[in-house]
């Protein structure tokens, strides 16, 4: 039967990358994806602004929401200090089983706890489940109408601290109107945006960066 794209990305990050080399996984991963077949990767462009706010931040426990295949797994991964935790969530298994393998090759599976299901089901049992009290930093980056509830959900469960960083992908293309209304007009937030492209294309797309002010 036919592969899936997944797969293929997969298959050429293997062939194409060095295992335990988190850099040429995502170099490896950019090549196919601009070369071979376009894929929703934040990318290489949004990836460099992801990898500055990581840096500067430092942070020690992170919530991925949407891991698709893994490239921005693998980039915020990469940046964390020893004994930092990253948490992603996906909700597609197919797609989970590739980052797996992904993040493995990559070497950055101690400091990656994948979890297959729904945001929604998922947030609240941070605490309980996984023994978090706050995130330092969430990127978004899973259904565009879930980032506005989900972030709600967060505040609600009490994962957000004073000084939770959010960076949410797509806030152009495709686009999160109702999100980006609330982080720009709470005052619960100091947002902040950061204009680039939609992964591997010519179309606008950024990240908005939002600190929760507790
Ligand atoms: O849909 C996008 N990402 C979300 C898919 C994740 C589904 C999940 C739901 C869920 C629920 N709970 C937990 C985990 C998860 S993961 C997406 C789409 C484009 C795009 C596509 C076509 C196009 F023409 C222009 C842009 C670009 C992007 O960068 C994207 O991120
Ligand atoms: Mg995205």
């Amino acid at each position: 039967t036919k592969s899936t794209r997944p797969q293929r990305l997969l298959k050429a990050v293997q062939k194409h990358s060095t295992r335990g080399d988190p850099q040429s996984v995502i170099s490896a991963i950019d090549h196919f994806c601009r070369h071979r077949e376009w894929a929703m990767n934040v990318g290489d462009e949004k990836g460099s602004i992801l990898d500055s706010v990581v840096s500067e931040l430092n942070p020690e426990k992170v919530l991925e929401l949407g891991t698709y295949c893994g490239y921005s797994t693998v980039r915020i991964a990469r940046l964390l200090p020893p004994g930092a935790r990253l948490i992603t969530l996906e909700f597609n298994a197919d797609y989970a089983a590739i980052a797996r393998q992904v993040i493995a090759w990559a070497g950055l599976e101690d400091k990656v706890q994948l979890v297959e299901g729904a945001s929604g089901d998922w947030i609240p049992r941070m605490k309980e489940h996984f023994g978090i009290e706050t995130f330092d930093f969430v990127f978004l980056d899973h259904w565009k109408d879930r980032y506005l509830p989900d972030t709600k959900l967060m505040e609600d469960c009490g994962l957000l601290r004073k000084g939770t960083v959010l960076l949410a992908d797509n806030v152009i293309c495709p686009g999160v109107p109702d999100y980006l209304e609330y982080v720009r007009n709470s005052l619960s937030y100091k947002s902040c945006y950061f204009k680039s492209h939609l992964e591997y294309t010519k179309a606008e797309d950024g990240l908005e960066k939002s600190v929760f002010l507790g």
